[in-house]
């Protein structure tokens, strides 16, 4: 697992063998020992060379043994024998160095990388800190505001950037193997006492006490919740004010607490389910590794309202010339000022030149005759959509695939239209488009898997995060969604605020409570959904609709013209229309009690408990109910959209995980007595999956995937 060989006649080289990112596990941390062991015994040798093979240096500790117990060579003893050589030790970073890949090359005497290679600490990420001198040596290397940064952030840096902050030593464009060789041979015999950074002081700052407070401020309030960010403050703190070997004390014992903690376990379950999803399959069995996505090299959109002109920027972005379609003139005058824009500004925080030129505008659906992937997303209508995809089907070239941006419409609906149903997918965007991580890919029944596997390899271009879920109304995030923003109106006819439910939610970790979720996106939305399906009738208050329990809270509102934040006022009142901050509105709670009144409805005092049960464990239930349908092929698809779609606290894992940890006995019981109290509440009764998974004993998340498709294979 490490491999070694002299080379130049007097370098030592060790190559780290484990891939595919060379992830320091027992039998990689044991190579090293031995090789380091073997150079420094080697007379011959002078100097030593620590690389990875396949152009990475090392993607860290290995996060598959944290679940195990330790076995093999230690991580801080390892890296400090190789501190205190008397041979110099340089680091030849290719790829990544990243975490304990870092923290070794911090151990090294020199760092020398390719120009391409990315550095950092992103244990934060992994609900952990650098605990392998990490949090200790980088502080003492570049000073300590530069390493909170890069500690508490995780962010990865350029070697031009790591350059500059002085974490290495010389980039190159060339081998760095050789390269590093090359300067192993300038240093050998030099005196080393100065190359060892646990002996540095920590640059000094002043007024360290306002930087620690200032930073701290910061970190809690960006941090939801998640406690790794804290420890890691408290650890470069550590090495602002204590001796290096106090220090490393002191990270061991922040270590001890995070290492075991939920919210670690919840995060690196988190960093292998954005893995997973990648590796998709569908009912019918085909899968990631078996179908051959189509050549993708020009693009469309149509339709240049919000969402089209965040992916047509999403698109340009990622290199792909896009044609756009907009109907309407003055619309798109207006779609092309903003996209500019929208470009400009992102090439500039990118440092690039915009890709203004990527991106052409048209009125004429013509022009979409030789494109490759067509992406519709005009306004939410089925029977617009449905005239567009056939007027799509008639200009595109045979075997263009056909893409709607639709949030929840039936997509196989849309594919009836077509002369290629098999080439119908959906590409469901979260806005902004350009910004948001999340893709929602939607097979429908005749969807073909190279429509599937096209659609995916696009949004992994793009730089989202690809889920392939099945075809159901709402698909699976908005399904889940639905139950939640329901609890949330029933609440509030029980007895609750906006301000209550929002605090609890915001709490919990979501950056947004839900009445506030609402103001942003707009009521009126869901409110025109809700007429369309005749569930709203303006001037009716009808609490039960359909034979089932039904808040027309929303409805009224909207009828009131409180459409949110566009009109100034919704859930809550703004300084005027636009404005983004939500204050307690007097006119709300006052219109809630008469509304109670009208209603015969007892106000309660409702805790936060109850807001938290109330709003998660439906979609939770709905989450099992979507797996149980086939609709998502395991929980870490299902998480994965909820953390980066609708932004579940992702130290919480996902619902389904979150599920996991709270128990789904007591998931099951609460469900149960809310279905007991509200029996006009259909979907509160427990799902059968939940009921099997309690049945077989709980078994862990990871497992559920089996009960599953024992579940299937029964039916
Ligand atoms: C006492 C001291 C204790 C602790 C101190 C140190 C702690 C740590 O080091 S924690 C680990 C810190 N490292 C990271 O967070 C890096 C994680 N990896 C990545 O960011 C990326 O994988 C990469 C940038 C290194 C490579 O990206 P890419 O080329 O896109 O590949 P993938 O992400 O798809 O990964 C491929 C494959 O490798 C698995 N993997 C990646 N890193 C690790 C790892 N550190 N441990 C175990 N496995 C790892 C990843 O899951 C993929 O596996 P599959 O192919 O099976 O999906």
């Amino acid at each position: 697992m490490a491999q070694y060989s002299r080379i130049s006649g007097s370098v030592g080289l060790i190559t780290l063998k484990n891939p595919p990112v060379n992830a320091l596990s027992a039998a990689v941390r044991q190579g090293i020992v031995d090789t380091v062991e073997k150079a420094l015994c080697d007379p011959q040798v002078k100097s030593v060379v620590i690389c990875g093979q396949d152009g990475v240096f090392c993607g860290g500790a290995d996060v598959k043994e944290f679940e195990k117990s330790m076995s093999g060579p230690p991580l801080i003893p390892m890296i400090h024998s190789i501190e205190c050589a008397t041979k110099p030790m340089v680091a030849a970073i290719e790829g990544s160095a990243l975490g304990g890949g870092l923290e070794l090359a911090l151990g090294c005497h020199y760092r020398i990388a390719h120009s391409k290679a990315r550095l950092g600490l992103p244990e934060v990420t992994l609900g952990l800190l650098p605990a392998a001198g990490g949090s200790q040596r980088l502080p003492r290397l570049i000073g300590v505001p530069a390493a909170l940064d890069l500690i508490t952030t995780g962010r990865h840096v350029t070697a031009a950037e790591a350059l500059q902050l002085g974490i290495v030593d010389q980039v190159t464009d060339h081998k760095t193997v050789d390269a590093a060789v090359k300067f192993a041979l300038s240093v050998a015999g030099k005196p080393l006492d100065a190359r060892r950074i646990s002996t540095y002081p920590c640059p000094v700052v002043t007024d360290l006490d306002a930087l620690f407070e200032d930073v701290m401020q910061k970190v809690r309030q960006s941090a939801r919740g998640a406690i790794a960010p804290i420890a890691c403050v408290q650890a470069v703190r550590a090495a602002a004010t204590l001796p290096y070997t106090r220090g490393m004390e002191r990270e061991k014992e922040l270590m001890a607490t995070l290492f075991t903690s939920g919210q670690a376990r919840a995060l690196q379950y988190n960093f292998f389910a954005q893995r997973a999803v990648g590796k998709w399959r569908m009912p019918s069995g085909a899968r990631w590794d078996t179908s051959t996505p189509r050549p993708v090299h020009k693009v469309a959109v149509i339709g240049l309202g919000t969402m089209g002109r965040g992916i047509a920027v999403a698109l340009a972005q990622a290199g792909l010339p896009v044609v756009t379609v907009e109907a309407q003139e003055k619309q798109l005058m207006e779609a092309k000022r903003v996209m500019s824009d929208m470009l400009k500004r992102g090439a500039k925080r990118r440092g690039v030149a915009p890709p203004l030129d990527k991106i052409s505008y048209s009125s004429n659906i013509q022009d979409l005759a030789d494109v490759d992937l067509v992406i519709e997303a005009v306004f939410e209508d089925m029977d617009l959509k449905k005239k567009v995809f056939l007027q799509l089907s008639a200009v595109c070239k045979p075997g263009t695939l056909l893409c709607t941006n639709t949030s929840g419409l039936d997509v196989d609906q849309l594919a009836s239209q077509t002369r290629n149903p098999e080439l119908v997918v959906g590409m469901h965007f979260f806005a902004p488009a350009h910004v948001m991580k999340l893709l929602e890919v939607v097979y429908g029944p005749r969807s073909s898997p190279q429509a599937v596997a096209t659609a995916m390899q696009l949004g992994k271009k793009m730089g989202k995060i690809s889920v392939a879920v099945g075809n159901c109304r709402g698909f699976v995030g908005n399904r889940m969604l639905k139950l939640y923003t329901e609890q949330a109106s029933f609440l509030l006819e029980e007895g609750a605020t906006p301000d209550l439910v929002d605090r609890a939610i915001e709490e919990f970790g979501f950056p947004m409570g839900v009445f506030r979720m609402s103001d942003l996106s707009g009521l009126d939305i869901g409110w025109r959904v809700r007429k369309e399906m005749k569930l709203a009738v303006p001037g009716q208050s009808a609490r039960i609709r359909e034979g089932r329990r039904y808040s027309p809270l929303g409805d009224l509102l909207c009828e009131q013209g409180r459409f949110g934040q566009k009109t100034g006022r919704g859930w809550y009142r703004y300084n005027k229309p636009g404005d983004r901050v939500a204050h307690s509105d007097p006119w709300l709670h006052h219109f809630l009690e008469e509304y109670r009144a009208q209603h015969g409805l007892v106000a309660r005092r409702i805790d936060q408990q109850e807001i938290l049960e109330r709003c998660l464990y439906p979609m939770i239930n709905e989450g099992f109910r979507i797996l149980q349908d086939g609709i998502a092929a395991g929980p870490e698809d299902i998480d994965v959209i909820y953390v980066f779609g609708y932004g579940w606290p992702r130290h919480c894992g996902g619902p389904m995980f979150y599920a996991s940890m709270v128990g789904l006995e007591k998931v099951l019981e609460r469900l149960e007595h809310y279905y007991q109290a509200h029996p006009d509440v259909p979907y509160l009764q427990p799902c059968s999956l939940l009921r099997r998974l309690v049945a077989i004993g709980s078994p862990p998340v990871q497992k559920w995937r089996e009960v599953i498709k024992n579940l299937h294979s029964q039916l």
